[in-house]
């Protein structure tokens, strides 16, 4: 069991919709007193504070915006990390933790070590596996990550009380901790989360090339719409997490168009008994990994 977690100013950096939802669920949990925003989007910063997301606002951080932080959540394009360590180095004080939750985990690392050396240890990187194709304040929402798994990558010079503290925050809003190796998680992550948009991408992008584009889309009904939710995600949030992991995610791709290439001899070749096999195998690794989501979130209270 790990210690519960209170802080008086937290500073999220990235005011969206994973910042603004763990706010959201740290202040209704009292885990926080004051939760200090800083975003580049004036508009959303507004609307963060309409919604109580925040408590107060600032376009740039400086000594006002960092004054008395606890901890310093970084919760932006995973791009934009090495910057924003930089900016941040002069108004840490010693006991400040920085954490963030971006999808790709050995960027995040790097950032740490390269632009935040004298604060490595208190800088702990973590990834909710939560989270939605919407973004900005104005998606922020209660319950986000409640029996959702949160991957931490500790390093090997971690403070032990830091890490502690964030472990205890995922706690406080119901996350379920997990700990992986950061390459080890980048290459998983690529499989089942980058690899999936991409391909919900590439297919939308297929059907708009097609001569009769919006009568296809005119009759698109459920099936398109559970493939393709996702190349409804924020684009600038996934240039930044493909490019950070373009190297497995290139090998997956390629492994793709064996699958495909694959499917397309069985269609040429009328074969269906391949055919029925391959989907069979498919439905029934699909069926175990629903059942297993229902057993993990049964007993999370309706709403969340
Ligand atoms: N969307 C998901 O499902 C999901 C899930 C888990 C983790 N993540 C990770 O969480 C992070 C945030 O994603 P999100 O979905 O909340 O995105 P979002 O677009 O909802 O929020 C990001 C916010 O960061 C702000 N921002 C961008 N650059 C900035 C900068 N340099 N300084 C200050 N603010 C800046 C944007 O204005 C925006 O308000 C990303 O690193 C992403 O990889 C996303
Ligand atoms: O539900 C979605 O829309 C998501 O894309 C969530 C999702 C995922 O791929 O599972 C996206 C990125 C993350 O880093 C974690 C979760």
């Amino acid at each position: 069991m790990i210690a519960e977690i209170s802080m008086h100013r937290l500073v999220l950096i990235g005011v969206g919709l994973i910042g603004g939802s763990l706010a959201l669920d740290l202040k209704r949990a009292a885990r926080v007193e004051e939760v200090v925003g800083i975003d580049i989007d004036a508009d959303n910063l507004t609307r963060a504070l309409e919604r109580r997301v925040i408590d107060c606002a600032y376009e740039c951080i400086n000594a006002e915006s960092m004054a008395d932080a606890d901890m310093v959540l970084i919760a932006t394009p995973v791009n934009t990390l090495p910057i924003i360590c930089r900016q941040l180095a002069p108004f840490l004080t010693d006991r400040c933790i920085v954490t963030d939750v971006g999808s790709t985990k050995q960027l995040a690392l790097q950032a740490f070590a390269a632009e935040l050396p004298q604060h490595y240890e208190r800088c702990v990187a973590a990834h909710p596996i939560a989270g939605s194709d919407r973004h900005g304040a104005l998606a922020a929402q209660f319950g986000l990550f409640a029996a959702k798994k949160c991957i931490i990558c500790a390093h090997e010079q971690q403070d032990k009380t830091a890490l502690q503290a964030v472990e205890a925050m995922w706690q406080a809003v119901q996350a379920q901790i997990y700990h992986l190796d950061a390459a080890r998680h980048d290459a998983i992550f690529a499989a089942v989360s980058h690899l999936p948009h991409m391909l919900a991408y590439a297919y939308v992008h297929q059907l708009a090339e097609a001569a009769n584009a919006d009568e296809l889309l005119q009759f698109a009904g459920s099936g398109f719409r559970d493939f393709t939710r996702i190349a409804a995600s924020h684009p600038q949030i996934w240039t930044d997490i493909c490019l950070a992991n373009r190297q497995v995610l290139a090998g997956l791709l390629e492994k793709q168009q064996q699958e495909l290439a694959y499917l397309k001899q069985c269609l040429q070749d009328g074969d269906a008994q391949k055919l029925t096999a391959f989907f069979a195998k498919a439905q029934k690794i699909r069926e175990s990994w629903q059942n297993e989501q229902i057993q993990a979130t049964a007993g999370v209270p309706a709403g969340r």
